[in-house]
């Protein structure tokens, strides 16, 4: 896949250290958001820092911990009371909430948005039944509204004016566990709100932080928390997200990537950060020119945490979190997030967490229900023309012939800009997002899909992950991917927060390792798997993984659960059968896709999902535990009993 994950590699290299010697004046007048409104009080200890030399990669860096000390890698952690100064005064602080832009574009008066929201169906009942797990020590029990957590107010209001009647599923489970400090790993399927579910513990454990002190005398960033992201775009999505949940809280959201002026983000954030939203290669570049110091981050989130540590990133996030000068597990909460969680990066993953929860969200690693699947046989030859007759199809079947928004995945960045040029002389506006085009070119790209100006929108993987564009009715794998995780994840730009959606693969002779795990999936999920890839699938080894599944179909349980010597069934075994796909009818789909076979989709039989382990009514008795091959253990499908 020549597909650019760009931010990998920043090009802006600077010499390394805290920069002291070049330093204009440090900005002292920071003031963490917890003192914004109050007056300097002396209630608190003095802050403590083991050593006033911040340097990274320094012999000692200091943390105002949690009480607990801790030793190795030359850092020490001191706990409250003890250890020496080195912190900026708390007076003088800034506090930006009577002059902060309104992020939600009206005045923000939450009450208003109360009332609005009743016009507003999301349709989460969709995710009613969705199956939950966890594991790990003491896993505190989830929740049912947002009030049951006391997340401050100023966050319950932003909440409202988001419009978030209730939380998922995900943020049910995730949010209590991340209040009470707990590391986590978290599996949930693609546009069920991770977002929300990392993003408001992280804000409001800042707000109710009591003692946060910024080291004194030194220039430098110093982020409380740290969220990656491993593309521009999404990194961007998340801080405009932040944004909204952190209004008038006083947490100050900063995002840093690449392909723009580093000297900007710069100077943004030396007007004050709490959490830094950023793509590894750029966060990096700022670490080595010294402009930002890890040292007091207590929160660290990475979203699509498997994508971050696979090969490509694996050796960048080890650098930022354990190279350089930030606090160990223990001493930090990290919190990991994806809808794929490969057993073999789920172990990788271990390295940087510390007594974790492990939550499993509906079938981890499957696509949700709520997208029709549909994966139709092409030669290479005919897919322009194939690809033609659905988009004219989509538009006569359209709301008032317009063109839905419709996403295709291409393979190379050079294949995204042919495409786009051949849909464009045939009358169908198309862009293009890849990795060779410039950031100003991405963003008008994305920009111009969203609104509906060019309703067709030519990817490569970069636009694969996270991205969370309404509207998006049809997501067309023109080519496949080699990796049934990257396919959920594309599809999964369809048939987001509770909406359904449509997705079509074009599948021929070149894509035959993906027969095996894309007919196991689309079975999962309850969709018509045609017979001809049934046929595929039976005579394919099982490839589309990268070798990274065995033993652990989708990473769908927390693999230290293997490691106990269970070893037994698959997560998704046990014939539970998920037979409560909603409503049929997909000839209603958005875009008036009517070829899609008569609303079958709701008449799967075995009526409903039925709780791991009872072994009844299933529609796909037996599950996966007895697929040969897969080494997913004996076929007793029991899982998490
Ligand atoms: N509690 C809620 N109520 C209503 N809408 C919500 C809620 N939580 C999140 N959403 C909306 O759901 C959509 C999907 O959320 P989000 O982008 O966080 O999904 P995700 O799980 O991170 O998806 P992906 O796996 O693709 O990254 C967003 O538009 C978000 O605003």
């Amino acid at each position: 896949m020549s597909s650019s994950w760009a931010d990998v590699s920043e090009s802006e290299r600077a010499p390394s250290g805290w920069g002291y010697g070049n330093s204009r004046p440090s900005r002292t007048n920071y003031v963490p958001p917890h003192l914004r409104t109050r007056t300097p009080s002396s209630d608190f200890a003095a802050p403590t820092h083991g050593n006033d030399r911040v340097g990274y990669g320094g012999a000692h860096s200091g943390y105002g911990g949690r009480g607990q000390s801790y030793g190795g890698r030359g850092q020490s952690y001191a706990g409250r009371g003890g250890g020496g100064g080195g912190c900026n005064n708390r007076s003088g602080g800034w506090d930006r909430r009577d002059t902060e832009t309104n992020p939600f574009g009206n005045d923000g008066n939450a009450d208003a948005v109360v009332n609005e929201q009743e016009n507003t169906v999301i349709n989460f009942e969709a995710y009613e039944d969705i199956p939950i797990e966890t594991s790990g020590d003491n896993v505190p029990p989830p929740v049912n509204t947002f009030a049951e957590i006391d997340l401050g107010e100023a966050l319950n209001l932003n909440i409202q004016r988001c419009k978030y009647v209730k939380p998922t599923p995900v943020q049910r489970n995730a949010i209590p566990i991340l209040a009470s400090g707990r590391d986590l790993m978290a599996c949930a399927q693609t546009g069920s709100g991770k977002t929300a579910a990392f993003c408001f513990p992280i804000i409001s454990g800042i707000m109710k932080e009591q003692h946060v002190e910024r080291p004194r005398g030194v220039r430098g960033v110093y982020p409380l928390a740290v969220i990656l992201s491993p593309t521009r775009e999404l990194a961007c999505q998340i801080h405009d997200e932040a944004r909204k949940f952190s209004y008038q809280t006083g947490v100050k959201v900063v995002v840093a990537y690449g392909g723009t002026p580093v000297n900007q983000q710069i100077r943004e954030l030396e007007r004050g950060v709490d959490i830094l939203v950023a793509t590894p290669g750029r966060l990096n570049d700022l670490l080595e020119r010294g402009r930002v110091s890890l040292q007091m981050v207590k929160y660290l989130a990475l979203d699509e945490a498997d994508r971050m540590l696979d090969m490509g990133f694996e050796p960048q996030i080890r650098k930022i979190v354990q190279q350089m000068d930030m606090p160990p597990p223990g001493a930090r909460q990290t919190m990991l997030f994806s809808a794929t969680f490969p057993r073999e990066i789920q172990r990788l993953a271990s390295d940087f967490l510390s007594n974790y929860i492990f939550l499993a969200v509906g079938r981890v690693g499957s696509s949700t229900d709520l997208i029709v699947q549909r994966v139709e046989f092409v030669h290479d030859s005919d897919k322009r023309s194939h690809l033609m007759d659905l988009l004219h199809a989509q538009r006569e079947n359209g709301n008032q012939g317009k063109q839905a928004l419709t996403l295709v995945f291409v393979e190379t960045k050079k294949g995204a800009d042919s495409l786009e040029n051949w849909l464009c002389i045939n009358g169908f506006p198309a862009t293009t997002i890849h990795g060779d085009r410039s950031q100003h070119e991405r963003e008008v790209a994305l920009r111009s899909f969203k609104t509906g100006r060019t309703p067709i929108l030519v990817a490569t993987d970069v636009a694969a992950r996270g991205l969370d564009i309404p509207h998006v009715a049809h997501v067309v794998n023109f080519d496949l991917p080699n990796d049934i995780d990257d396919y959920v994840h594309r599809i999964g730009r369809t048939g987001r927060a509770g909406n359904s959606g449509l997705a079509t693969a074009f599948f021929n002779d070149n894509n035959t390792s993906m027969a095996k795990p894309l007919a196991e999936l689309m079975q999962e999920a309850n969709q018509e798997v045609p017979d001809w890839l049934t046929r595929y699938a039976s005579r394919s080894s099982y490839g589309g993984g990268k070798n990274r599944r065995s033993g652990g179909r989708f990473g769908g349980r927390d693999f230290r659960r293997e490691s106990f010597g269970r070893g037994g069934g698959d997560y998704y075994g046990g014939g539970g059968g998920y037979g409560g796909v909603p409503g049929g009818g997909y000839g209603a789909m958005p875009g008036g896709y009517g070829t899609v076979p008569g609303g079958g989709y709701g008449t799967v039989p075995g009526g409903g999902y039925v709780p791991y382990g009872r072994g009844g009514g299933a529609y796909y008795g037996g599950g996966y535990g007895n697929v040969p091959s897969q080494g997913y253990g004996s076929g007793v499908a029991s899982a998490w009993d």
